[in-house]
């Protein structure tokens, strides 16, 4: 990728971070097109769906419901916030989300082929042609006619589990950031156009895809630097290799796992870019619809925090896990909540006067 000087056009190629944006600005035009189910044949309208498939589509989003409760308990109840209609929506892409990690993350991960995720992803390109394969997809299909939500995010989401299972170095950033566009980045594309955009919003659609981007890589950046150490011991590195070695540290201090003075120096600057992608979610957070803010702020200020424990780990992140303790996520909560509903200007006025 990486070593490529020119694509076949003979033009330098496009870094990670530009073929990206590309991305982003087709889903921030998606947002002022109609809805699909308007140009869909009246068979696949919304409203000439029968009442036994309501039904069945109504128990297919609990069961969506059930499984974020479960997995995601703070967020899920943030999205309880949200009108019906989004936490239907957020819970049915959730899903689809968490199956697709399952499938190179989960007990049968192990199996998992090319030609599976192949498969996996002509399902997925299925249920966005209104033909689900299974009740679960059904709500996401639902879901995807309901709102402007593109399809992009959901095949790279399954381009990084194919990277994931070829690749376990990283040479440089411009890799890695990739690597974290498609596993978590994605996840903030997807869930926009669910969350909405704040009506008295002045910022463009672009900057708030953006910044959900930026959150989607902040998190996947702690969850790196948070398993370091149980990566490692499944041989997979992925920190970029050339800044491992500006540091004077090489694969082998990884899998040696002691932590030394080069090994804090690395890691504070490690910490410091994750630091950065975070702030620049957070000025996105504002400009959302003011009923998805709290569960956003949340989940930001919880995962934030997992990098104030590395610290407190003292960059022990091979043998230590870091995590946010039982008090702290309690206090996040009702922070989060202020930050949601108060308006920017009062809080900053409070801050300074
Ligand atoms: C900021 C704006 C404008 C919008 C918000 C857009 C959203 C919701 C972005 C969130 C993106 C997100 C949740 C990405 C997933 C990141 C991630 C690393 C999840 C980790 O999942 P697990 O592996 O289950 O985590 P744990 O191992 O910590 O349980």
């Amino acid at each position: 990728m990486s070593n490529v000087a020119t694509d076949h056009d003979g033009r330098p190629p496009l870094s990670s971070e530009q073929r990206v944006y590309n991305v982003i600005l087709k889903q921030a035009a998606l947002v002022d097109k109609p809805p699909k189910s308007r140009s869909l044949p009246s068979d696949l309208a919304l409203d000439s769906i029968p009442v036994t498939t309501k039904n069945l589509l109504n128990e297919a989003y609990d069961r969506c419901g059930e499984v974020c409760a479960e997995y995601a308990k703070t967020f899920y109840l943030g999205t309880l916030l949200m009108t019906p209609e989004r936490r239907k929506a957020i819970w049915a892409i959730y899903v689809w989300c968490r199956r697709t990690d399952e499938l190179v993350d989960g007990p049968n991960a192990s199996q998992i082929t090319p030609t599976a995720l192949n498969r996996w992803e002509q399902r997925l390109e299925r249920a966005f042609e209104g033909q689900p394969y299974d009740m679960l997809d059904a709500a996401l299909a639902e879901t995807v006619l309901k709102f402007p939500v593109d399809i992009q995010p959901f095949r790279d989401m399954i381009n990084g589990m194919r990277m994931d299972l070829f690749k376990s170095r990283y040479f440089n950033f411009d890799e890695l950031y990739l690597y974290c566009y498609y596993v978590a980045g994605t996840v903030g594309l997807m869930s926009v156009p669910i969350m909405g955009i704040d009506p008295g919003s002045k910022a463009s659609t672009e900057s708030v895809y953006n910044a959900a981007l930026a959150l989607g890589i902040a998190n996947q950046l702690t969850n790196i630097l948070r398993d370091v150490g149980e990566d490692a011991s499944r041989g997979r590195i992925y920190l970029p290799q050339d800044e491992l070695e500006q540091f004077g540290l090489s694969d082998d201090d990884i899998f040696a796992g002691v932590v030394t003075d080069k090994w804090r120096a690395f890691m504070k600057d490690q910490i410091k870019r994750a630091r950065i992608f975070f702030k620049q979610a957070e000025m996105g957070v504002l400009e959302l619809d003011k009923d998805s803010r709290w569960p956003v702020w949340a989940s930001l200020l919880l995962y934030e925090q997992i990098l104030d424990s590395i610290e407190a780990n003292d960059y022990d992140n091979f043998t230590k896990r870091a995590y946010v303790g039982k008090w702290k996520k309690l206090i996040t909560v009702p922070v989060a909540y202020v930050r949601a509903v108060v308006p920017p200007s009062v809080t900053r006025l409070a801050a300074t006067g």
